[in-house]
């Protein structure tokens, strides 16, 4: 579906606008790198863009839950940023232990690695409708994927949820994660405030944005999220799906 074209200008030039941003991404431990040379992937010729949804919210707001719902009802592939970052660590790959340490610490990976992963399974996935689960969780991951995957997403969900809520739930979600304790969930929480809004006004400009109350049950929460993919109901249902139960007619276009 997708093909490399071309190297990628710097990043983040010394006349970028984002000069301010860079600084507070750098206060908050981040590694941000004058010079991103990588390449670009775009689709090919003639070929449809993907159906893109980028899921936004804070730690424990309910991403994950509501992607696994999202994906039973409109058959989604579901990427998962921290998902992809974790198997690094298990898999023990060259960026495994400085992954490793930047999660247990809170921080957030450098954009080339999570946008290399994510365009790693974008491009060899079968599927043109993806759920990509925690990212961008900066302005830096989401111009990183802009200039490296070279796509932009159709539908960006905000899972609001109030922080003693979301520390509450990361507490008791009992999966053995590194990041999931009391003085970890605090960085996180001051991350997410700081580096998480501007890419939520980014979106909301662009009229992108779906901010659901992530409080309530996990049932009422999606009621919330079903309509607003019902304005993407056909494009969806052309879209060549993997999950054998979702209810929408299949379609390998
Ligand atoms: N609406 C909800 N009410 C209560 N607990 C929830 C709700 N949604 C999810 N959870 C639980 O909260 C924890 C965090 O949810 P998760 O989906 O992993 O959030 P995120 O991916 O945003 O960190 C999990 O243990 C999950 O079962
Ligand atoms: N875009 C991303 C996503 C996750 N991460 C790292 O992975 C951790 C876990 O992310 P996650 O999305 O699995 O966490 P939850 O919000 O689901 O609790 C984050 O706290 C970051 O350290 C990242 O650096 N960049
Ligand atoms: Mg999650």
């Amino acid at each position: 579906m997708w093909r490399r074209v071309a190297s990628l200008s710097p990043m983040i030039s010394s006349s970028s606008p984002s000069r301010s941003l860079a600084r507070n991404q750098a206060a908050f431990g981040l590694n941000i790198r004058e010079s991103f040379a990588t390449e670009i992937s775009k689709p090919e010729e003639g070929a449809k863009s993907p159906f893109i949804t980028f899921v936004l919210g804070g730690p424990g707001s309910g991403k994950g839950t509501q992607c696994e719902k999202i994906v039973e009802t409109f058959g989604l592939t579901h990427l998962s940023a921290g998902d992809l970052l974790r198997r690094e660590i298990a898999m023990h790959t060259k960026n495994g232990d400085m992954i490793l340490n930047l999660i247990k610490d809170g921080k957030i990976v450098p954009s080339e690695v999570t946008v290399k992963l994510l365009q790693k399974e974008l491009e060899s996935s079968n599927s043109s409708k993806f759920l990509i689960d925690g990212f961008p969780r900066t302005e830096e991951n989401r111009v990183a994927f802009e200039r490296i995957v070279g796509a932009d997403p159709d539908v960006v969900l905000f899972f609001d949820c109030p922080e003693e809520e979301m520390v509450k739930r990361v507490l008791n979600r009992n999966q053995g994660r590194v990041d999931d304790n009391i003085t970890t969930i605090k960085k996180r929480l001051k991350i997410f405030e700081a580096l998480n809004r501007p890419v939520i006004d980014y979106y909301k400009n662009k009229g992108k944005l779906y901010t659901i109350n992530a409080v309530g049950t996990v049932d009422d929460i999606f009621k919330q999220v079903l309509p607003i993919f019902t304005p993407f109901e056909e494009q969806l249902k052309q879209s060549r799906h993997v999950n054998p139960k979702s209810p929408l007619v299949e379609n390998s276009s």
